[in-house]
């Protein structure tokens, strides 16, 4: 079973600490990350899809610390950053197959996945216009795809479903929990009072410091 631990993790920007000293240890399912704004959720995710690394401390993945595993970490990770910039002169399936070569994926696997999950969260129709038409919720819904391409066991989103009609949040909602039947599922998201029930963890993101979320319903982690 994957395993995924957060060993003592500080961040600094420019001496500025933004998460002290924190520890969680991650299993298959879904994880939210809550909290107020600026509290470090988002540098927690960056953390864990290796976009950044720790000022101190020990991320280990399946009993192997980073950078020794960060390879084997990078091959089965799903990254929806909250903000990216996208091409806007390549359609929505080109984007989302330039992202399974850069993961080593098989295209034309990819390709059929890809019109899937497009197909249910409402962007199908949409995947060969150029990204430049896109809406802010159609970019959000293909940042989204591109994460869950070939079959990540570690997926970490940032606020997929902002942006998102109710509807459409809860068809991406829905694709996100069937993935964490099999994947360590970590997310913000604006819908966490709705997913909390359906999650194994609510960890509260406070000025830096991890703390569970018991009025959500999580369970605290060591
Ligand atoms: N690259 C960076 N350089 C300097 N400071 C940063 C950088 N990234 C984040 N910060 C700061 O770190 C703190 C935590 O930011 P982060 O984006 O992780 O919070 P958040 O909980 O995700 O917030 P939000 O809910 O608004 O997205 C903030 O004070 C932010 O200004």
């Amino acid at each position: 079973m994957s395993k995924l631990v957060l060993d003592g993790i500080f961040k600094y920007y420019w001496n500025k600490p933004v998460l002290n000293n924190v520890s969680c240890r991650f299993a298959p399912g879904l994880t939210l990350l809550v909290g107020p704004s600026g509290a470090g959720k988002s540098t927690l995710l960056r953390l864990i899809a290796t976009a950044e690394k720790p000022s101190s401390g020990r991320i280990v993945w399946n009993d192997e610390p980073l950078p020794g595993a960060r390879d084997k970490l990078r091959q089965t990770l799903g990254y929806a950053p909250q903000a990216v910039d996208l091409p806007d002169d390549l359609s929505a399936r080109e984007f989302a197959m330039h992202m399974a070569a850069l993961k080593g994926l098989d295209l034309s696997a990819a390709d059929l996945q890809f019109g899937a999950i497009a197909e249910r969260i409402g962007l199908h129709a949409d995947i060969n216009r150029p990204i430049a038409t896109f809406s802010g919720g159609m970019r959000r819904r293909l940042i989204f795809a591109q994460a869950m391409l070939g079959a990540p066991r570690v997926i970490a989103l940032d606020e997929p479903t902002a942006e998102l009609d109710r509807d459409t949040a809860q068809r991406v909602g829905a694709l996100i929990l069937e993935r964490a039947a099999e994947a360590i599922v970590v997310m913000t998201t604006h819908l966490a009072d709705e997913l909390a029930p359906r999650a194994v963890n609510v960890l509260r993101v406070e000025a830096g410091v991890l703390g569970s979320d018991r009025a959500a319903g999580g369970q605290e982690v060591a």
